[in-house]
């Protein structure tokens, strides 16, 4: 296999036609049985990551009064702006109805161009820069997004013009995520966590991390043990399978479960501060009116259809919404 364990390296996918076929499989491979896997050599240059964290980090130390004046509406909808801490639970959406709040700060973008639903930014003269940077990098994550994907058509045998057609409206959004530094006894008793676990709504979720740590996701091959994902440098990207593509693919792909927690050096009764983090996904999504039916390669005699006809902007309001508490 190309690279190690869960690291593929995607330089592979841009040479020869054999290093292409292998990279496809390998990823196929990764996917499935781990649920993530750490992409190197991919095409976003790691000087826009680097100024990508840079960015991120000027943003969350700002006054939060003027964090506010980008502020995200106190429902899901539209999907935009900047959410305090306490304003959306990731984990509200657990099964057992119980909420356990996530310690985090974000901001939800669009694309520039999305006609439905505006960004929200902080006045330019409030951070000189920001906006061009964002919309700047959505358009790489864009394009990384759409050989990925050709990628996993390839591996998968689907048709690959039509898989990147239904993503070629970029309607993803793209977030900037800051987890404050607290003390690990906050998370002891189950009622706070830095991200509860949860699968994203969209196709893939392209993500970066600090050196902080604490990522996890569920191993496929083995569900309820959760593996830590940790970076060997920001600019490696880390790829998950979101819920869009499990519905595509009629479960060939599972979603990966995945959450953050305690860094793999600290435990709960250390007494110690876990230092703050930053991290940055991108989820892509399929146009707002495609269908999420399963697609024809993946229906047969002996695997039925098992899911509904729903648009992929009906699921994603579907499930945002239990975000918010509603
Ligand atoms: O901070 C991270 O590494 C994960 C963030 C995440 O899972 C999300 O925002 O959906
Ligand atoms: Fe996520």
């Amino acid at each position: 296999m190309a690279g190690k364990g869960t690291t593929l390296d995607m330089s592979l996918f841009y040479g020869t036609t054999e290093q292409k076929q292998a990279f496809c499989r390998d990823l196929l491979h990764v996917l499935r049985t781990r649920g993530g896997v750490k992409l190197q050599n991919h095409p976003i240059p790691d000087k826009d990551i680097y100024d990508l964290f840079s960015w991120t980090k000027k943003f969350f130390e700002l006054p939060l009064e003027t964090k506010m004046k980008a502020e995200h509406p106190p429902q899901a909808n539209p999907n935009r702006g900047y959410s305090y801490v306490g304003l959306e639970n990731v984990g509200a959406i657990r099964r057992d109805g119980k909420i356990t709040r996530d310690i985090k700060e974000t901001v939800d973008f669009g694309s520039a161009t999305d006609d439905l639903v505006d960004n929200r930014w902080v006045p330019e003269e409030d951070l000189p820069g920001f906006r061009a940077f964002m919309e700047y990098f959505y358009d790489k994550a864009f394009k990384a997004e759409l050989d990925i994907l050709t990628a996993l058509a390839i591996a998968l045998g689907v048709d690959e013009q039509h898989l990147r057609s239904i993503h070629n409206r970029a309607e993803n959004e793209f977030r900037i995520l800051h987890y404050p530094a607290i003390p690990a006894s906050d998370l002891s008793d189950g009622t706070a966590t830095r991200i509860g676990e949860h699968t994203d709504f969209g196709t893939i979720t392209l993500l970066f991390q600090d050196a902080v740590g604490g990522l996890q996701v569920e191993d496929q091959e083995n569900l309820g043990t959760f593996r830590d994902i940790e970076s060997a440098s920001p600019t490696d990207m880390i790829l998950n399978i979101g819920d869009s593509l499990q519905r595509l693919t009629n479960d060939t792909f599972k979603a990966a479960t995945h959450r953050v927690t305690y860094p793999p050096s600290i435990k709960a009764g250390d007494g110690r501060i876990l230092p703050e983090r930053y991290s940055v996904a991108y989820f892509a999504k399929p146009n707002r009116q495609a269908s999420l039916l399963p697609l024809k390669e993946f229906i047969t005699d002996s695997t039925p259809c098992h899911y509904d006809d729903v648009t992929a902007w009906e699921w994603n309001n579907a499930r945002i919404a239990a975000l918010f508490g509603m």
